[in-house]
């Protein structure tokens, strides 16, 4: 008898759009109807239900996993889906990731209805964003620009901006465009505008290490190129994670067996900046993150995460 993959996700409009992409996935693989060989497991996490306060207040990273990796590890679904961006750089013991789908568009977009971009919104304009990320490389480029929060899910962040809670927001082209929302972009950021989140645009499939049969069908749907990309963010991000509250950027690109690999923290404020940036073998992904990531710990001295 054919297996039913329990899909474990999130409930959020985007999380069921790529928990389905999933499913489509599976059956194409499996070549048997989708609804017979896959069924979709809503889970609520704290981080869906805290709505009130930042992210990096209440713990950060691991916020929207946690209940999805127990229900995992008890085999109560089959496997989890989930945007890596929003992945702890380790995972539980006895939980594996080694299916990525190619990646979607890793930068941010700028949306606003009073500027084309974010050098050209007004002086002193309101931006807004809960991203330490995307806060502080607002701050660095516009120090004049008011930062405030803006938590909820993709379509109440677009409902704060029309409502003119902010004069712009940023959002992952990635999700954007699963949503089918890419009329709402102003414009994409570029790499050097602003420096994507670690994983941006990766969704991410895990399994128990131990579902030898889970693996063999998820080999099926692992991008090899993008596997290397997101290696290499997340080896660098290791590096550095001493904390979740720490802005820390990187963007991985492959051309031929080439990866250009550019990395960035700062802190909050957007004062202090330090960047590097690898080129080497995309083989290499991890060595080169790790790296880049030692050179920044180096460069930021022992005090820079204490700041923050
Ligand atoms: N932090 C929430 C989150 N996690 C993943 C995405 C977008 C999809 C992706 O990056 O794969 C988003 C929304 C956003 O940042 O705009």
């Amino acid at each position: 008898m054919q297996r039913r993959y329990r899909i474990g996700t999130r409930g959020s409009r985007l999380a069921l759009i790529q928990a389905n992409e999933v499913a489509r996935r599976i059956a194409l693989a499996l070549h048997a109807p989708v609804e017979e060989v896959t069924e979709i497991v809503v889970i609520s996490t704290a981080g869906d239900r805290v709505q009130d306060r930042a992210l990096s207040e209440i713990g950060g990273k691991g916020l929207f996993t946690e209940e999805i990796e127990e229900q995992l590890a008890d085999a109560r679904i089959d496997v989890a889906v989930h945007s890596m961006k929003d992945m702890p750089t380790l995972l539980p013991e006895g939980l594996v990731i080694d299916c990525l789908l190619e990646r979607a568009d890793p930068r941010d977009a700028f949306l606003s209805s009073k500027a084309n971009s974010l050098m050209s919104l007004p002086q002193g304009a309101v931006v807004g964003t809960s991203s330490l990320r995307r806060a502080a490389q607002v701050r660095a480029r516009r120090p004049d620009v008011t930062v405030v929060p803006f938590r909820g899910n993709v379509d109440t962040r677009l409902k704060k901006l029309a409502d003119g809670v902010a004069d712009a927001t940023l959002l992952a082209m990635a999700g954007l465009t699963r949503m089918d929302l890419l009329e709402c972009v102003t414009a994409p950021l570029s790499p050097e505008e602003l420096l994507p989140a670690v994983a941006q645009g990766a969704i991410g499939i895990e399994r128990r290490a131990a579902d030898d049969e889970a693996a063999h069908l998820l080999e099926k749907l692992h991008h090899t190129e993008t596997g290397l990309r997101v290696a290499a963010e997340r080896a660098f991000l290791a590096v550095l994670d001493g904390s979740c509250r720490t802005p820390i950027a990187a963007l991985a690109e492959i051309s031929g067996d080439h990866m250009r690999l550019r990395t960035m923290i700062l802190t909050p404020d957007g004062a202090e900046i330090h960047e590097t940036e690898r080129e080497g073998l995309a083989a290499d992904a991890v060595l080169l993150g790790q790296d880049a990531g030692e050179e920044l710990k180096g460069r930021a001295g022992p005090h820079f995460f204490d700041t923050v």
